[in-house]
This record gives C-alpha cells, structure tokens and sequence, in this order.
C-alpha cells in the first residue's frame, strides 16, 4: 500500500510548476522547510566578438547573483563562436589569460561559483600542436579554479547536405574525466555538449558521487531538435541526478545557428526549468532530499550488473554452457 502510493505520487511532480513539497512524507516535508540551493542557468549568443560576448554574460551572471543563485552556468563558447577554425585558433587564451582573470573577478564580486563551459583554451602544447582545447572551467566564489574538464569526446558529424562538424581539425581531445566538485548545489560532474550522447561518462560520474551532471552546448539545429530534450532526460533518469544544460542558442554568425533549449531536468526526468527563445536565464532549485528519495524507490545503481557488461560473447567463446 505505501509502496503503491508512493508510486502514483511521484509522477505529479511533473506537473508541479513551484517548489517541491512531497506530500504525505513528515521526513521529506521536514528537509523541504529549508531553502533549497538556487542555480541560474544562462542562454547566450555567442558571436566572433569577444568583448560583446562577456558584457552579455557578465549581465547574466550578476542578475542571477541579484536572484540569490548560488552556481551560475554558462554553456560551451560562452567566450565566442568564430566563423571558421582559423579564427576559433586565434582567438583563443590560455586559463591565465585575461579573460579567465575577468571571470575570475567576476566570481569574487558577484560571490557566485561559475561553470563556463567550453573556454577554447591554448594550452603548453599550443606551439607544437596548434590545436585547442575544449575546456570546462569551475570557478569558486572568490574566484580561484575549482576544477578544468577537457572535452573527450570530440565532435566530428557530418550530416549530409546539412552539418559538417570536425572538432578534432582544431581541438585536441582530454585525456581524462575529472571527479565530481563538491558545491553548495551538490555534486557537480562536468561534461560538454557532444559528451551527452556517452552515456559511459554520465554513469563514471555517477558513480563517482555525482548529484548534478551539466551539459554546457552549442547544439546544431538539426540534431538538438530532434536529440536535445530526450538525452538530456535519459541521463537524468538513468544516472539519478540532476541534469543542467546551458546553450547556444540562435545565429552566432552567418553560417551557424545554434537550437537553444537550456534547461534543467530533475532526477526523475522532470524538466523543472527552460528557457525561451533568445538570450536569458532560468532557475531551478536542487532538492537533494528528493535525489535521495528517488534513488531510494528505484535502486538501479544497487541493480547494476557491473559483472556482466564487460563479458558479451564471452561465455560462448569459452564454451561455457
Ligand atoms: O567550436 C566551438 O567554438 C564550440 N564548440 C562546438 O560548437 C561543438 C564542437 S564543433 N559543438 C558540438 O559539440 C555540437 C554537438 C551537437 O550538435 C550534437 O551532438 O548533435
């Protein structure tokens, strides 16, 4: 009887528009009195030009600063979209450059903790190599690099007639998935756009610790609209956590034009919050108490049969009946 109402309950939230209060719980209602962390989540334009860019999300981030937000996230090439690879390269700094540093005072002033997703970052290697790196920045409140995740998936697409996409002709590929940072949101495990589509790293993060998984992106048209909404999902529902995408949206330039569609998807696959079309911000609030309740009805992370991926085709090359 508990279990069954239990059951029937949780789908209402998807029609929940405030603030959760799961009903019927004395222990849930008891964790929901507290406020529940707020995180902002900006859309942007990026275009070649560097210094319009930051004034944009500059004004984004202290808006939601102003809100009471205490993690700001801002998606891949937030710094800039450049026409082609000649000028993505030349455009792009090292973390300590001066653009780092104004993020880094905007941080501190603001008292803010920023995820900027998809810095194009020259690295030592730049000389020998002349490729970039496609990096997640974390900075904490007063400013200092909390953690730098560098893009491993690289995205070379080429949809005929309609997309042609090659990161790897100008972007070096990470060498590693960083550990979740601990927030004052939660567990935050950093990814960038084409990653969403491994569902491998989602799960590595999970079980790494990871409460929100983010998805900073500068999806194309045809792919986000027919891709964005259910994968951003699926990782939530499977992983348990909460899903946050800040993106591109609109024409950065002639020749691209990125679909848009941030938003936050809750650990039962809810989309909680979105924004509309253009530049802007949506909120969500990261209800940990409900992560916990969700993971506790349905414990797929218990059920995993991490014995058993690893091993198709095996038993029947061994002959084992
Ligand atoms: O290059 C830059 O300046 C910023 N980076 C991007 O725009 C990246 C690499 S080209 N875009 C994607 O990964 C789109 C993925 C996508 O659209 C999908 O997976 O469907």
């Amino acid at each position: 009887m508990v279990r069954l109402s239990a059951v029937l309950r949780l789908p209402l939230h998807r029609f929940c528009a405030g603030p959760r209060s799961p009903l019927g719980s004395h222990q849930a209602m008891a964790a929901s009195l507290g406020p529940k962390p707020l995180v902002a989540v900006g859309q942007v334009t990026s275009t070649p030009d560097k210094e319009q860019n930051f004034s944009g999300c500059a004004a984004l981030v202290r808006a939601a600063a102003r809100r009471g937000a205490c993690l700001v996230f801002l998606p891949e090439g937030f710094d800039y979209i450049g026409r082609d690879s000649a000028q993505t390269l030349s455009l792009a700094e090292s973390l300590d450059g001066d653009l780092m540093a104004r993020y880094s005072t905007l941080a501190r002033d603001c008292g803010v903790w920023l995820s900027l997703g998809g810095f194009h970052e020259r690295r030592a290697d730049w000389p020998s190599t002349q490729r970039i790196y496609n990096c997640h920045v974390l900075l904490d409140p007063t400013g200092r690099l909390a953690a730098a995740y560098r893009k491993t998936h690289l995205c070379d697409v080429e949809l005929e007639g309609r997309v042609t996409m090659k990161e790897s002709s100008f972007t070096n590929p990470g060498t590693e998935i960083v550990p979740p940072i601990s927030t004052p949101a939660g567990m935050l495990g950093l990814s960038i756009c084409y990653d969403l589509r491994f569902p491998e790293i989602s799960l590595a993060l999970r079980h790494a610790g990871a409460e929100i998984l983010t998805y900073p992106s500068a999806f194309t048209f045809p792919t986000g609209s027919a891709h964005w909404e259910v994968l951003l999902r699926a990782r939530a529902i499977e992983t348990q956590c909460y899903v946050v995408a800040a993106a591109q949206t609109g024409r950065n330039h002639e020749g691209r034009v990125s679909y848009g569609h941030t938003l936050v998807a809750d650990p039962w696959g809810a989309v909680v919050a979105q924004c509309s079309e253009g530049p802007g911000l949506c909120y969500a609030e990261i209800d940990l108490e409900y992560l916990r309740r969700v993971r506790r009805e349905i414990p797929v992370q218990s059920h995993r049969r991490a014995d058993l991926y690893g091993t198709v085709g095996l038993q029947a090359a061994l002959s084992v009946p």
